[in-house]
């Protein structure tokens, strides 16, 4: 099934917990808490309130970098970028109860997720974005096209899910290369209404998804 992750952000509208309330009344159900910057204190504070709402949601929860955070508080699993702690290390720490998902920027970074056995891969950016500072570079439409049919012809089929500034109109062509999700912030967030445009990607994440 094709999938949005939301990732949380605090702007002048929202906070962290708000973002995400936002993502899950419009039927987001996979949350990624991103709280960049932020002390551990911090992060589990906001992190064990936001567990509970995607419970009451029956959403997934994820947690960016924070491996013992994601272990102690029970979190469904966590998200680890390619300066964060490796996949298989992760995976020693939490047992196989959790999901672990990983960044990819190219090829070699999923044949290399796929020998750390990943459970997703969030493979971006696709465009500039201001949400996170030191992007990798861009791959654009292109990118996912080349990455996606190396990884058909090698048979790889670790969920991807495509990441970084991507707005209504790029899902289409996003989910045609054959990715199985979309993971974004700033368009919902950024949207007079965040909880509609949350259905609205939904649809066409869904209307868009190819088998
Ligand atoms: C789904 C998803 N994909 C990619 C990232 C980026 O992770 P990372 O490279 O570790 O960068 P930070 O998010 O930690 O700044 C992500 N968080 N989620
Ligand atoms: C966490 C992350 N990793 C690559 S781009 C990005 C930010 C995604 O947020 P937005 O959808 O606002 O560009
Ligand atoms: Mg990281």
């Amino acid at each position: 099934m094709p999938m949005l992750q939301f990732i949380t952000h605090a702007n002048s509208k929202y906070n962290y917990l708000d973002s995400a309330e936002e993502a899950l009344k419009g039927g987001c159900k996979w949350i990624q808490l991103r709280m960049k910057d932020k002390n551990e204190e911090e992060i589990f504070t906001v992190a064990l309130k936001l567990k509970e709402r995607c419970r009451h949601f029956q959403a997934t929860f994820i947690i960016d970098d924070q491996v013992h955070i994601a272990k102690e508080i029970k979190a469904d699993g966590v998200h680890l970028g390619k300066l964060d702690m490796p996949p298989q290390e992760a995976r020693k720490i939490l047992g196989n109860g959790f999901i672990i998902g990983g960044t990819a920027n190219s090829f070699d970074d999923i044949l290399y997720l796929k020998e750390q056995k990943a459970d997703y891969i969030g493979l971006g950016p696709f465009r500039f974005t201001e949400t996170k500072k030191n992007l990798s570079p861009i791959l654009g439409i292109e990118g996912y096209h080349r990455i996606c049919t190396l990884r058909k012809e090698c048979g790889i089929n670790i969920p991807i899910v495509a990441i970084g500034g991507i707005t209504d109109k790029d899902i289409a062509p996003l989910m045609a290369t054959g990715i199985e999700g979309i993971a974004l912030s700033g368009t919902i967030l950024n949207a007079k209404n965040p909880v509609s445009e949350t259905e609205k990607i939904i649809h066409l994440i869904n209307r868009n998804y190819h088998d």
